[in-house]
């Protein structure tokens, strides 16, 4: 009894299998680096092993070998690929498990992105762990055998064989009729067909492995190669046959006359190549390595990023406890989708290996600050034990010196490309420029390195950074200018009216729009001895107001002259607003809202707003009621109206009844007016409006008015109700469905209702629920 069992594929595997094979048509030769890839995990999980139980190794260290056997009979045509690992091999039920079933996070992701027409390429099946479903691209049939190492708990292991074909819908799993042949790991046989005939070439497998492998496998891997060499058929021995002594001497004889046709022998010569022997792209020289050797190696330590690396960093260091190291990091072409929901959590991107072997890529959560999470970091360090473990690592000095070095790596890799290829720092400052900006809150000694990383959008230039900002100050200006608005385009934050007059007045405004902006600049504060300056807050100054002392006069005598309105609005807009002030810093708008120096910004409040709890927290409702100044501007020809309307109403002591009357009535009439001023400047100064039905039933109001429409007149609309609350479920069978005739239902106009007793029933429901 060999064990054997048929399993049937979950109904995933096969939509998968054939997707893979569908997608992946033209990119056949992915198997190889996949089944590699594969190889190499199964000899690291050994050495892992091995760390805690040394019987494992027993047979010996460990290594990949490649096998192509050519059925002669096909010249050449057809035939094998066998590849070995003496890794840590597959019982016989994880064999099943492991190949048969998807129980593997992402699979479903991946099912609905192909489904969707998004590019399934190479990177993205090495994304989601489908690799080894790539053999059946180049292979109709796929046997699988595989042994695990003996170890205490299961001291006899035996040889399992997995065989499945591309299409079919089961697969067999059977104890291996051959014994143990394998010693320890896995053997994968490909069965090559004629169409893939290229496959049957050493040295092409040989150029896909460089151009592939040699740099994701840290193990040898070893082909074979056969090379033929003709040599001349030995003369057949004469037999010394009892006989005829004569006729052997002319056979002799004739032989020297006319010499025989040479004959020749093929004498097949086997040798193992190794195919990785170059040393570890780390370990090299970082001169002795071309561009494209590190992009190669990239693709290996960065399987979900379809593109090249933005730009990379290699070097030696010393963390000063002691252990050097030499390490490449990368920034990736672009960030995973969930990287921001990730970033909290934390993102393992760095792989820790000693003297050549990988020990781990989990080093904690917190072992790279998150904003610099992204980068893909491969580090070897020389002078520690070989089973390190995570939990010995954390007390040991060596990590976090490490950590310090690799931030301090990674800010100069920024800079330098930022100096040396600007083009190509601009796409990095787009991509991870609200990455650089969390840096600058959450890592205060790198602010300064950091603020001069980042990149913005100004009125005068769409990519500016803070140090040509400061280059392109006016004289006498110790500000930095910025407003900001989460989520909006720059174009319509320099159209604000906290913009305008620095903007007329030729003056630079950062216009940001990251929810990381403003309290990055707020945290910034200071940049090469300006201060930096939200417009839309108190405290703005352009830095020439003394020497203009007309402009000061002149705001002056516009205190007086428009007291009377700012008494009056103060008065109207009491529990709105702390104070009404009169304005230079507006050049066309009529008004703006403004938040004190230390309150929060409306950009900031909506940021707040959309935490999670913000609505019961004390602090945010205090931050949110902080008292706002209302701006007016005195040039402004809507003000100037108001004001002379509110000069015109009588003083309190000259009035009849009858006027005081007409007063009221004209006075609730410019009430009205500004308080849909008031409101659309909240909306204008970047606020929300507290009542937003008010304001529309107030707009609509203005509107009646200025069409001549009567302010009392309402709609005539009947409202037919709807039918009574259904009962039972909901049927099934579409013939079933409509129970009742919707035109019977209501149909009759008596019936319906006018809609202003609608809408009492309406608020009724609504206080209800
Ligand atoms: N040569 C092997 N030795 C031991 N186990 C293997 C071998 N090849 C595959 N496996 C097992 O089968 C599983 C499935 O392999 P598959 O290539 O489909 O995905 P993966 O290895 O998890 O992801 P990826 O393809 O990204 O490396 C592996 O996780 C591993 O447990």
């Amino acid at each position: 009894n060999d064990g054997s069992e048929t399993f049937k594929y979950e109904s995933d595997i096969t939509r998968l299998r054939s997707l893979v094979i569908h997608s992946l048509y033209s990119h056949k030769d992915v198997f190889l680096r996949e089944l590699l890839s594969n190889a190499n995990d199964a000899l690291e999980k050994l050495r892992l092993t091995a760390l805690t139980d040394r019987s494992v190794l027993s047979s010996g260290e460990g290594n990949v070998t490649i096998e192509v056997n050519v059925d002669e009979r096909s010249n050449g045509k057809t035939g094998q690929i066998i590849i070995r690992d003496t890794g840590i091999g597959m019982s016989k039920d994880e064999l099943a498990r492991n190949l048969g079933t998807i129980a593997r996070s992402g699979t479903s992701e991946f099912l609905k992105k192909a489904e969707e027409g998004q590019g399934v390429d190479g990177n993205l099946i090495g994304q989601f762990g489908l690799g080894f479903y790539s053999c059946f691209l180049v292979s109709p049939t796929v046997r699988v055998s595989s042994l695990p190492p003996a170890t205490t708990n299961n001291p006899n292991p035996e040889q399992y064989t997995f065989v499945s074909s591309s299409t079919g819908d089961s697969f067999e799993v059977f104890l291996d009729p051959r014994g143990k042949t394998l010693g320890r790991g896995t053997e994968i046989v490909l069965t090559i067909g004629e169409d893939e005939a290229e496959f049957l070439s050493v040295d092409h497998l040989k150029s896909l492995i460089e151009k592939h492998s040699t740099f994701s496998t840290t193990f040898p891997i070893y082909i074979k190669e056969r090379n033929i060499s003709k040599v001349p058929t030995p003369h057949p021995q004469s037999p010394v046959e009892d006989g005829d002594p004569d006729e052997f001497a002319d056979d002799l004889e004739t032989d020297e006359t006319t010499p025989k046709e040479e004959n020749f022998d093929e004498q097949v010569e086997e040798n193992w190549i190794r195919v990785n022997d170059k040393a570890p792209i780390w370990m090299r020289e970082p001169k002795e390595v071309s561009d494209e050797e590190y992009q190669q190696f990239y693709k290996a330590v960065a399987k979900d990023d379809a593109s090249e690396s933005l730009g990379w960093s290699h070097f030696k260091g010393d963390t000063g406890s002691g252990v050097s190291f030499r390490a490449i990091m990368y920034i990736p072409s672009s960030l995973p989708k969930d990287f921001w929901q990730k970033m909290t959590s934390g993102i393992n991107n760095v792989r820790l290996m000693v003297k050549r072997v990988f020990i781990t890529d989990d080093l904690g959560e917190d072992f790279m600050p998150r904003w610099l999470s992204f980068l893909k970091v491969t580090v070897d360090a020389d002078d520690l034990p070989l089973n390190v473990s995570r939990e010995t690592l954390q007390n040991n000095r060596f990590l976090s010196q490490l950590q310090r070095i690799l931030v301090r790596k990674a800010l100069d890799l920024f800079t330098k490309l930022s100096v040396d290829q600007p083009e190509k720092y601009k796409e990095i400052a787009k991509l991870y420029g609200n990455a650089l900006r969390i840096g600058l809150l959450e890592s205060p000694k790198d602010k300064l390195k950091l603020a001069k990383l980042l990149r913005f959008e100004s009125t005068r230039s769409d990519y500016t950074s803070l140090e040509e900002y400061v280059e392109n100050r006016k004289e006498g200006q110790k500000q930095i200018y910025y407003i900001a608005g989460v989520g909006e385009i720059a174009k319509d934050l320099a159209r604000s009216p906290f913009v305008e007059k620095l903007f007329a007045r030729g003056y630079e405004v950062l216009l940001l729009n990251l929810p990381s902006d403003e309290p990055m600049m707020a945290s910034l504060d200071q940049f090469m001895g300006m201060t930096t300056q939200d417009v839309s807050k108190k405290g703005l100054k352009f830095g020439d107001e003394d020497e203009d002392g007309a402009e000061k006069k002149e705001l002056e005598a516009q205190k007086v002259a428009f007291k009377p309105l700012i008494e009056w609005l103060k008065k109207d807009l009491a529990g709105q607003i702390s104070d009404v002030t009169v304005t230079n810093r507006l050049v066309t708008s009529p008004c703006t809202i403004i938040v004190d120096s230390y309150g929060w910004s409306a950009n900031m409040q909506r940021i707040m707003s959309a935490q999670t709890d913000a609505q019961d927290d004390p602090m945010f409702n205090m931050m949110k009621n902080l008292p706002k100044v209302l701006e007016i501007n005195p040039k402004s020809p809507l003000i100037e109206g108001l004001l002379e309307r509110v000069l015109d109403f009588p003083q309190d002591d000259s009035e009849d009844d009858g006027d005081v009357k007409r007063v009221s009535e004209e006075e609730e009439d410019l009430r009205e007016t500004v308080r849909v001023l008031f409101d659309t400047t909240l909306v204008r100064s970047g606020f929300s409006v507290a009542d937003p039905t008010t304001y529309f039933e107030r707009v609509e109001a203005l509107l009646r008015r200025s069409l001549g429409v009567s302010l009392s007149a309402t709609p005539q609309i009947k409202i037919r109700p709807a039918p009574p609350t259904a009962s039972g479920p909901i049927p099934e069978d579409e013939e079933e469905k409509v129970e009742f005739d919707p035109q019977s239902l209501g149909s009759d106009p008596s019936q319906w209702m006018d809609w202003k007793d609608m809408k009492d029933q309406m608020v009724f429901d609504h206080d209800e629920l």
